[in-house]
């Protein structure tokens, strides 16, 4: 399957290095002149193009838009000449099924919301496709985004949500593993000891509450051991207003003022 990113920022590196690992797609991307992208090609062996119009002649299945939100309905709609077989997925935050649609008539577009792990194939996606999609089209879309991670389908006005949780999620849980390596390095263990500790133990509880499907509040009473050290650390947390600074996180870039 031919799959071109458009926009390779952040977020289109990490997809197409996701998409490079599973060796089962041709890809392509599209950026604007950039000595950075141009290097990434090259180390990754993808065709790459400047412009809209050079997208056409390496005629994608799927074309992948990770540009800035604000420029996406734009971008689409300089891409509306594709074939109409070609399918489009969208990472742009905030951007709707329904913008999109007057940018690309009669194409079939699914909204995305990905986050960094992809880089790894081990991201979280959540999905929205339209309700009418052809079964052929949604096999080629979920071949796309199974390959890099969890896919969750949801109805499109759950993305929003699921940006925050899922998509910002990981620079929330980065602040907590990089204070706690500061707290571990202050205690005498060196930076890089630190830092494969702290994200293995992540990794690990992660894995946990998704194969044990376990409330996170039950796997943390597993963990407070009756007068035991973890329980001290729990209480400094609930001093300081751990809960709600997440919270609250969560609440801000979902928007609330
Ligand atoms: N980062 C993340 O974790 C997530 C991001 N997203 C979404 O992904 C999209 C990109 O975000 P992110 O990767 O963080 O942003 P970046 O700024 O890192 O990347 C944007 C990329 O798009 C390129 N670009 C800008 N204008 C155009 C254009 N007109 N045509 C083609 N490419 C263009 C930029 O090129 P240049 O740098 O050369 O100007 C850059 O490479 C956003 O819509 C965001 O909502 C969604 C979920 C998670
Ligand atoms: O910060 C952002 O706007 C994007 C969307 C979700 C994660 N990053």
């Amino acid at each position: 399957m031919k799959v071109t990113i458009i926009g390779v920022g952040n977020m289109g590196s990490a997809i197409i290095k996701g998409l490079t690992h599973t060796q089962s797609f041709t890809l392509s991307a599209m950026n604007p002149v950039n000595p950075r992208v141009a290097k990434l090609a090259e180390k990754l062996d993808f065709k790459l193009v400047n412009t809209s119009s050079e997208v056409v002649n390496l005629s994608p299945d799927v074309v992948i838009l990770t540009t800035p939100a604000p420029v996406t309905a734009a971008v689409a709609k300089d891409l509306a000449v594709l074939n109409d077989d070609t399918i489009f997925i969208s990472a742009a935050a905030g951007i709707t099924h329904e913008t999109l649609a007057k940018a690309l008539p009669n194409k079939i577009i699914a909204n995305i919301i990905p986050n960094t792990p992809v880089e790894v194939n081990a991201g979280t996606i959540g999905l929205a496709l339209p309700a009418e999609i052809p079964a052929e089209a949604r096999l080629k879309v979920m071949t796309v985004l199974d390959s890099l991670g969890d896919v969750i389908e949801v109805p499109e006005r759950q993305l929003d949500i699921i940006g925050v949780v899922g998509g910002c999620g990981p620079a929330f849980v980065d602040v907590m593993m990089d204070a706690m390596s500061d707290a571990a390095v202050k205690h005498g263990l060196d930076r890089q000891t630190a830092y494969e500790v702290i994200a293995s133990m992540v990794k690990g509880t992660g894995t946990l509450a998704y194969d044990s499907k376990l409330a996170p509040s039950l796997l943390r009473d597993q963990v407070t051991s009756p007068a035991g050290t973890t329980i001290k650390g729990v209480e400094a947390l609930e001093k300081y207003g751990f809960r709600y600074a997440i919270m609250d996180a969560v609440n801000k870039a979902n928007g609330e003022k």
